[in-house]
């Protein structure tokens, strides 16, 4: 039977083949959470305005699901209303964690449809780590090192993240690079914030004040964090969020970071509010897009 759904939400996963040129009837998504009759929908764009105007606000995508009510979408499932599933999250960690405290703030109150499972960091006595032990978020470190005989190495890492049924993984303030063997794990389902507009001031040696102080040395009138999926490199994964903050002719390093800082925690609620309801598209020009929670036409 086929079932004309209009779909709220996409898997970020790399099995998602990119979205074709809108201005194309149809275009295919993978869906990996669907078993394998069921994973493969066709969906087809309507256009309010003629072809050559259209913007993605004025786009709606139907999806046009040629299979049976597929699982993972039915609504007696602990799923949402809309039926999508409730998503587990990994959290990373090597500091205070305020991010990861704002994310799991959000996660309890309602809006963000998702659970943090677990929390991985290089430093065990950090604030985020404490933070999650009086919370009874399991913690585990990771990378291996002298001070931390018991960490994980990477394999052991990806295996207890699946152990944990983790979706995504969202770096927080984690400060070692992330192996390749995880990346490989979980495709376009990794996400970093960062406090610059990427990419400017990003890469090895920009983390924390550094960040800050050069953007002040430089003279740059505005800055703001980043979100963007993770590869196998510091800070060059796609961007799929940023916001903006003003750079003030007085700033000191800390009153910036405490600007870019508020910032960072309300835009890494809305990613991953968004990561959660499945409504990351991916373009076809590779370019990762968010798909708006009030009104679905419109994206950004
Ligand atoms: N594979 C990836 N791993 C990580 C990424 C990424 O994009 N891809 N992002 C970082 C977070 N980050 C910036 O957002 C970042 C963190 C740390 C460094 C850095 O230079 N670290 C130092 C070591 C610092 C320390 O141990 O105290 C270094 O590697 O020499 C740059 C950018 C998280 N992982
Ligand atoms: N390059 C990575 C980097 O600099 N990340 C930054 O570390 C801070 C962690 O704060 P938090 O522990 O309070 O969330 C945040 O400002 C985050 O952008």
């Amino acid at each position: 039977m086929e079932a004309q759904r209009l779909l709220h939400g996409f898997c970020s996963n790399s099995a998602i083949p990119p979205i074709r040129n809108p201005k194309k009837p149809f275009f295919m998504i993978f869906n990996p959470s669907l078993d394998h009759s069921k994973r493969w929908a066709s969906f087809k764009t309507h256009h309010y305005d003629a072809p050559q105007t259209v913007s993605w606000s004025k786009r709606r995508l139907e999806c046009r699901n040629s299979v049976e009510n597929a699982g993972g979408f039915t609504g007696g499932e602990k799923g949402l209303e809309s039926g999508i599933r409730r998503k587990n999250l990994a959290v990373f960690v090597s500091g205070g964690g305020s991010n990861f405290r704002s994310i799991h703030e959000a996660c309890l109150r309602g809006s963000v449809h998702g659970d943090i499972v677990v929390l991985a960091t290089n430093k065990s006595g950090c604030g985020g780590a404490e933070y999650a032990r009086g919370k009874g978020i399991p913690v585990i470190l990771f990378p291996k090192a002298k001070d931390e005989p018991e960490a994980l190495s990477p394999n052991d890492l990806v295996a207890a993240l699946r152990g944990f049924e983790v979706d995504f993984i969202l770096l927080a303030g984690y400060l070692k690079l992330i192996p390749v063997e995880l990346i490989r794990a979980y495709p376009k389902s990794i996400l970093n914030i960062h406090p610059s507009l990427l990419p400017a001031f990003g890469g090895k040696g920009y983390y924390g004040m550094k960040v800050h102080k050069a953007v002040i040395a430089s003279g740059a009138r505005y800055s703001g964090p980043t979100v963007h999926f993770v590869d196998e490199h510091y800070d060059t994964g796609r961007i799929l969020a940023q916001r903006v903050v003003p750079v003030l002719a007085d700033d000191t390093a800390d009153e910036l970071a405490a600007r870019v800082l508020h910032q960072e925690h309300r835009v890494y609620v809305e990613v991953t509010s968004a990561l959660c309801d499945e409504r990351i598209v991916w373009r076809e020009d590779g370019v990762p897009i968010i798909q708006s929670k009030e009104n679905p036409n419109d994206y950004s």
